[in-house]
């Protein structure tokens, strides 16, 4: 079985703060893999470090079988970030074209790919106006077009539907599961949202820059007698609902 991520006993501090402490993941091809947790547990860090925009202070970091950072490796990732990092003076259009030049994309695949990614977040009767003039979701909707806009490998999603109305969330987590299971992309996700934790075929609890559990939302209920995620997320984090 092929393993797109491998971390191995990754530890990060900021400062004197211990922000991940000794985390192991192996992720499988195909897969949508979810980190949950308590804000400041550690979440962000870690899909910082599998983008290689951070640096471990120990233990190894691989994606696609190369140590992370590695710019070829980049190519294969589509990345969403927590905050937006978009081009407010440009369209969204040229935000798209802009971050697809970053790609080895040929023009009339970029031109495919641009209509694809705009489509899926409805945007394209959007694509004119500047990002200066768009809301908190619309931005975080470009920032997810701009994710995918590569057909990248392996996705990384940070807090991807934070801002975005229930009938669109329900349309890109139905695309999100197409992709893993037509495309065989593997996707990483961090949310607080139970309903969408509970579409992931692995699910990681994150605490105080640890995994203090893991497995299939199922095996979790089953391991910590819970009717729902959330009773699981208490139980594990020792707070009995
Ligand atoms: N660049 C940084 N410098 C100093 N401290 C940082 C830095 N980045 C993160 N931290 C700290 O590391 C801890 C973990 O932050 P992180 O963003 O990984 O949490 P998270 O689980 O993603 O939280 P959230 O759910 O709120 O996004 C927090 O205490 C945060 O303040």
């Amino acid at each position: 079985m092929d393993l797109p991520v491998k971390v191995d006993g990754v530890s990060k501090k900021y400062g004197k703060k211990v922000v991940l402490n000794q985390v192991s993941v192996t992720i499988q091809q195909g897969q949508i893999y979810g980190l949950i947790g308590p804000s400041g547990a550690g979440k962000t860090t870690l899909v910082k470090l599998l983008v290689g925009m951070d640096i471990a202070d120990a233990g190894t970091v691989q994606v696609l079988n190369q140590q992370m950072p590695n710019l070829e490796v980049l190519q294969e990732i589509g990345y969403m970030a927590q905050s937006d990092a978009l081009y407010a003076e440009l369209t969204a259009e040229e935000n798209l074209k802009f971050f697809a030049s970053l790609f080895k994309l040929k023009k009339a695949e970029q031109r495919e790919r641009i209509a694809y990614a705009a489509d899926l977040v409805k945007l394209t009767p959007e694509l004119s106006k500047k990002v200066s003039a768009y809301s908190g979701g619309m931005k975080r909707r470009l920032s997810l077009a701009i994710a995918l806009v590569q057909n990248p490998k392996v996705l990384i999603l940070d807090e991807p539907t934070v801002g975005i109305d229930p009938a669109l969330r329900l349309t890109i987590w139905n695309e999100l599961l197409r992709l893993k299971e037509q495309e065989g992309k593997t996707i990483i996700v961090t949310t607080h949202v139970m309903d969408e934790a509970e579409r992931c075929d692995t699910l990681a609890m994150v605490r105080e820059g640890q995994i203090i559990t893991s497995g299939t939302p199922q095996e979790l209920m089953e391991r910590f007698h819970a009717r729902n995620l959330e009773e699981v997320f208490l139980r594990a984090g020792g707070e009995q609902p």
